[in-house]
């Protein structure tokens, strides 16, 4: 059984996440998606919003295999206690992480990543204006990883976009209508109530 491991911070969860978990539904037997706090960010709203978000995210794919689950359980600080929870969920599987191609630079520095990618895939998810170089990726190789880049390009949008420009064409329908009745992201340009 093949499983992808597809954690986010989520602040807020935007139709790149979707268009990623949708594309992963059709290539894994299981997507394993959780909200996560980031300990290299900042976040700025409480995970339990963020999770919320992210679980109407998801019931909004028309997956036809049924196999996206919002593995809340999984969350954790660091990936590789993600992954020891993982294993015990489902102990025949093999397991792919899956990153956006921004992450590159930064999964150096996360917790004993050596250790995790000596037990994991790794599935980059080509993202607009993250250019795939060379020479990281050849520094995730030499960490141990064994890396495959997906045919499949993410959108250009991004969490970011919306928090500091409040694009909303980054966001889903049902997110927007929860950040309004939650009153969260007051700051953005487009709630204009900071
Ligand atoms: N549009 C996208 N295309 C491909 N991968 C993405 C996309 N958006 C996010 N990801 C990947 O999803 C995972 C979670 O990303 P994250 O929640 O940090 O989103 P983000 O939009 O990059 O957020 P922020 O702007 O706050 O940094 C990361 O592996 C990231 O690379
Ligand atoms: O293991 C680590 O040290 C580590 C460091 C940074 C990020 N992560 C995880 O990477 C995933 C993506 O984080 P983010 O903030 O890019 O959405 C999320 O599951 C985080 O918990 C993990």
């Amino acid at each position: 059984m093949k499983v992808a491991l597809f954690g986010t911070s989520a602040d807020p969860p935007t139709a790149g996440h979707q268009a990623v978990i949708r594309w992963l539904s059709d290539h894994f037997d299981w997507v394993a998606v959780w909200a996560a706090n980031n300990p290299l960010k900042s976040h700025q709203t409480p995970l339990e919003h963020r999770v919320a978000m992210l679980h109407l995210l998801i019931l909004d794919i028309d997956s036809s295999k049924h196999n996206i689950g919002l593995e809340q359980e999984l969350s954790h600080l660091r990936t590789l206690e993600t992954l020891e929870k993982a294993k015990k969920c489902w102990s025949e599987a093999e397991f792919t992480l899956v990153v956006g191609s921004d992450l590159l630079t930064q999964l150096p520095r996360w917790y004993h990543i050596e250790d995790l990618l000596q037990q994991v895939q790794l599935l980059v998810i080509p993202r607009p204006r993250y250019a795939i170089d060379e020479s990281n990726l050849d520094i995730v190789q030499k960490l141990g990883g064994k890396v495959t880049v997906a045919n499949f390009i993410g959108l250009d949008v991004s969490s970011t976009a919306y928090r500091k420009n409040g694009d909303l064409s980054a966001l889903t329908p049902l997110v927007v209508d929860y950040i309004n009745k939650e009153h969260l992201y007051k700051c953005v340009p487009e709630n204009l109530i900071c």
